[in-house]
C-alpha cells in the first residue's frame, strides 16, 4: 500500500536552550517557529521538561497561539503525562501529545514505554486526551512485539525511538537496525497504529530510514536540525530536510 509522505515537525527545544542563557529573549522561539513554518515545516514540536532547562511554560502557550494562525500545521507536545504534560494538554489541546517515560531531570529521552507494565496507568490518560480531541502517540523502542499492546491501551500512534538506528547508521550494524525498525513499524501499522519517529535523526540518516521503514507519518527533529540552522539558517535547513524526505519517496 502506498503511504502518504512523511511530515517534518521541527523540535525547538534547543532554540529555547540558547535563549535561556541570557535575559534578552533571543533567539526567539516563536520567531524560529514562524521561519520554519514559512519554509515548509509541517509542524512544531516541543518537550517542556519539568526543570524548564529549555522550553518554558510560556513558550508552550505562545506556540499554541501561534499555530492557530497556521491551519493544517500541527503542534506536538512531548512529555511525561505523570509529570507536567497533561496540564498543557488540558489547557491547550494540541493536535498531538507524545507520551515519553522520562524521569524528571533526565539528560535526554532514551527509552520507550513497556507493556504490560505501563498499560494500567496510561489508559485513563490516553482516554482523557482522546476525549479532548488530542491524538496520542506513545514513545516506544523498536520492538515489534510491543505494538499490539500499544494499540490495545488506546494510542493513535507510536513514535519509534530512533537513537539506536542513528548510532548505527555509519557502522555495519545499520542494516540490522533498519530491519528491526521496519519490523516494528509494520507491526504498528498492522495493529492499526500510525507511526512517528524521532531522536537523533539528521540530514545524513533520514532518507535511508524513510526508505527502509514503512509508513512513517511524521518525524520530529530538533538537535541536529537546529545545529544545521546555525550554519544554514532556518529556511535553507527546512528545505534541506524536506528534500531528504522527498528523496525517500522518489
Ligand atoms: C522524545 C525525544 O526523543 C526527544 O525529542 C526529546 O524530547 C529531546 O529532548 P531534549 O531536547 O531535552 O534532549
Ligand atoms: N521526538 C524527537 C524530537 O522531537 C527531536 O529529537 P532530537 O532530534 O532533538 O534528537
Amino acid at each position: 500500500m502506498a503511504h502518504a509522505r512523511t511530515a517534518l515537525s521541527v523540535n525547538l527545544n534547543k532554540v529555547a536552550l540558547v535563549r535561556n542563557t541570557r535575559h534578552l529573549g533571543i533567539p526567539s522561539v516563536t520567531r524560529a517557529a514562524t521561519l520554519c513554518l514559512e519554509a515548509g515545516a509541517a509542524g512544531i514540536t516541543v518537550h517542556p521538561r519539568p526543570d524548564e532547562r529549555h522550553i518554558r511554560a510560556h513558550d508552550v502557550h505562545d506556540l499554541a497561539a501561534l499555530l492557530k494562525a497556521w491551519p493544517g500545521r500541527e503542534f506536538n507536545i512531548e512529555g511525561n503525562p505523570f509529570h507536567n504534560l497533561m496540564d498543557f494538554v488540558r489547557a491547550l489541546r494540541p493536535h498531538q501529545a507524545t507520551f515519553v517515560p522520562d524521569a524528571e531531570g533526565q539528560f535526554t529521552s532514551d527509552h520507550g514505554w513497556r507493556f504490560p507494565d505501563d498499560a494500567g496507568r496510561l489508559r485513563p490518560l490516553i482516554d482523557e486526551c482522546r476525549a479532548l480531541g488530542v491524538r496520542v502517540s506513545l514513545f516506544m523502542d523498536a520492538e515489534a512485539d510491543q505494538m499490539a499492546a500499544a494499540r490495545a491501551v488506546g494510542a493513535d500512534r507510536i513514535e519509534l525511538y530512533t537513537e539506536p538506528y542513528a548510532a548505527a547508521h555509519a557502522t555495519p550494524a545499520r542494516a540490522g537496525q533498519l530491519r528491526r525498525f521496519a519490523q516494528a513499524a509494520q507491526a504498528a501499522l498492522d495493529a492499526g497504529l500510525g507511526v512517528n519517529a524521532g531522536h537523533d535523526l539528521n540530514r545524513d540518516n533520514l532518507t535511508d530510514f524513510l526508505r527502509a521503514v514503512p509508513g512513517v507519518s511524521e518525524v520530529s527533529i530538533g538537535h541536529a536540525l537546529i545545529a544545521d540552522a546555525l550554519e544554514l539558517g532556518y529556511a535553507e535547513t527546512i528545505r534541506a530536510y524536506n528534500r531528504c524526505i522527498a528523496d525517500a519517496f522518489a
